[in-house]
């Protein structure tokens, strides 16, 4: 299924936001590039929150946000009350961020995985559908009132 996927982050991540879009693209998914668009050193909610903002208002169905640790990013997204922002370092977390979080945005530590990993990891993201039965629960209790 072909998704239209939001990405942005910081100059941490830039090299592999270029990386992951074409991968994206090959793969028939439409992109939106939130920036950064340089290697510039910028600060990481300003190219995090539009993002957010995609998927929030429907423009995009994912988003994909990388920087150093993807920490910053994470931290960023979550405090978009329709955010569920996973962290994943490895193909298994990605898929279990979508099958037990329903999680709408994937994080990636650029500086702590390789490139291989890093978009191993967006490829299970999107091919992962959410389970729920137990975890719809769960997930529903996430937001604050
Ligand atoms: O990795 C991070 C910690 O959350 C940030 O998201 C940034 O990528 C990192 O802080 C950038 O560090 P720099 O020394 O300014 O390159």
């Amino acid at each position: 299924m072909a998704y239209t996927i939001a990405l942005g982050g910081d100059h941490a991540g830039y090299t592999y936001k270029k990386e992951i879009i074409a991968y994206l693209e090959t793969q028939g998914h439409k992109t939106i590039d939130c920036g950064p668009f340089s290697e510039a050193s910028v600060d990481y909610p300003d190219f995090s929150h539009p993002v957010a903002e995609a998927v929030e208002t429907g423009k995009a169905t994912f988003g994909i946000l990388i920087c150093g640790s993807g920490n910053g990013v994470c931290m960023t997204a979550n405090k978009h009350q329709h955010i569920r922002a996973g962290l994943c370092w490895t193909p298994e977390i990605a898929m279990l961020t979508r099958q037990h979080n329903n999680a709408n945005v994937l994080c990636l530590p650029a500086r702590f995985i390789p490139i291989e990993e890093a978009i191993a990891c967006v490829k299970m993201f999107v091919e992962t559908a959410f389970e729920g039965g137990r975890h719809e629960g769960r997930v529903n209790k996430i937001a604050c009132a």
